[in-house]
């Protein structure tokens, strides 16, 4: 199968800064690909790169099989949608729609029928007319995705698409951007730099630091198998314990806390000694009663309410202190100072060397 993208061995610098340092990755035709990391990290040199706006410094940038070098941005046919979305204030959301159609000389007969294909697309049937300041930042976000898909283009550059919106409209146009994706069928790179974001808009999501990626994978697998410090605290809150492999091998791999705190784990790779455990908030279960084989007596020392959860922040008997993610539920409270007692499957723990 023929990559829709593909970097070998790219290198940018600007000056004195490594924007991206040897980056190798390829995109399925078709595929939604989240680029996550924070800021300054090289997300954006790689749409820039792609788009043609930049050129690599080493290396090589294929799409569809076809080598993009010295070829114009115009010249790519990639769709573009980037961070400040600067629809053209004079135009009407027709005509921004229509002006990418208008500028790579689609018959002008066969404007009007795809710029209404559009507007259904992003169901802004009957804004047509309207010129951008009469419309709210979704439904100009929403023009602004119809522009850069109105071409059909094969390949789609998205910069952090939704960051001009508020909460509430960013949770529900991510949903509709996910549709609209899948409806046109485009290979699509996205860059965000919010992990719930790259979660779901991403069949695929590379994280990235320092102009590398870190690791590359679907959302599951590296949310709850990073293979770095870096990638499990930039995918999430997570809590560490900080201590050494008391059994290593076979079925019976055990983790010591420094505290003194033993628990299993569910394997212990190539590690030995010294070492230090990953586990998200939500693997952590609380229960009230007496506690169970394994578990460990703590109380409980604050409470924080996030909406959809909360998190109980918890100090155990072993010292260690360890947030616990649960369901915001009307029949569950917890108390400062309740005693409880916590357990965490082996599974849900990662090993790091230490
Ligand atoms: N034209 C330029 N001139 C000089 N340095 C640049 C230029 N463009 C990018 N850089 C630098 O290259 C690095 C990567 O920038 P890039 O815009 O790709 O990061 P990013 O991950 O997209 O960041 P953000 O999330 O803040 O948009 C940064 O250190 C940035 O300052």
């Amino acid at each position: 199968m023929i990559s829709a993208v593909e970097f070998q061995g790219v290198s940018k610098r600007f000056g004195e800064i490594v924007a991206l340092g040897n980056i190798s990755f390829s995109v399925n035709p078709g595929e939604t690909i989240a680029l996550l990391g924070p800021s300054g990290c090289g997300k954006t040199t790689i749409l820039r790169l792609i788009a043609g706006f930049e050129r690599p410094d080493k290396g090589s940038i294929m799409i569809n099989g076809k080598s993009m070098a010295g070829l114009k941005p115009y010249e790519r046919n990639v769709g573009l949608l980037f961070q400040h979305y600067a629809l053209f204030p004079h135009m009407t959301v027709e005509q921004n729609i229509g002006y990418g159609l208008r500028h790579r000389n689609h018959a002008p007969g066969e404007i009007p029928g795809r710029v209404a294909e559009m507007l259904e697309l992003v169901r802004l049937v009957g804004f047509g007319q309207r010129r951008p300041h009469q419309l709210s930042g979704g439904q100009q976000q929403r023009v602004a995705l119809a522009r850069a898909l109105a071409t059909h283009p094969s390949l789609v550059l998205l910069d952090e698409p939704l960051s001009a919106l508020d909460a509430k409209l960013r949770h529900e146009l991510r949903t509709e951007l996910k549709d609209v994706l899948a409806a046109v069928g485009s290979t699509a790179i996205v860059v965000t730099h919010d992990q719930e974001e790259a979660m779901s808009l991403g069949e695929r999501i590379f994280v990235m630091n320092g102009g590398a990626i870190m690791q590359s994978g679907r959302p599951d697998d590296v949310y709850w198998r990073p293979d770095s410090r870096f990638v499990a605290d930039f995918m999430g809150r997570t809590n560490w314990i900080h201590g050494s492999i008391s059994a290593a091998g076979g079925t019976a791999c055990k983790f010591r806390s420094e505290s003194g705190w033993e628990f299993p784990v569910a394997s212990t790779g190539s590690l030995l000694g010294a070492a230090e455990v990953c586990v998200r908030p939500e693997s952590v279960s609380i229960s009230s009663g007496a506690p169970a084989a394994g578990a460990m007596p703590g109380r409980v020392a604050e409470v924080v309410t996030l909406g959809a959860f909360r998190h109980v922040v918890l100090d155990l008997a072993s010292g260690d202190r360890i947030i616990s993610a649960c369901p915001n539920r009307p029949d569950i409270a917890f108390a400062r100072g309740q005693e409880i007692s916590i357990s965490i499957p082996a599974e849900a723990c990662v090993l790091f060397a230490r």
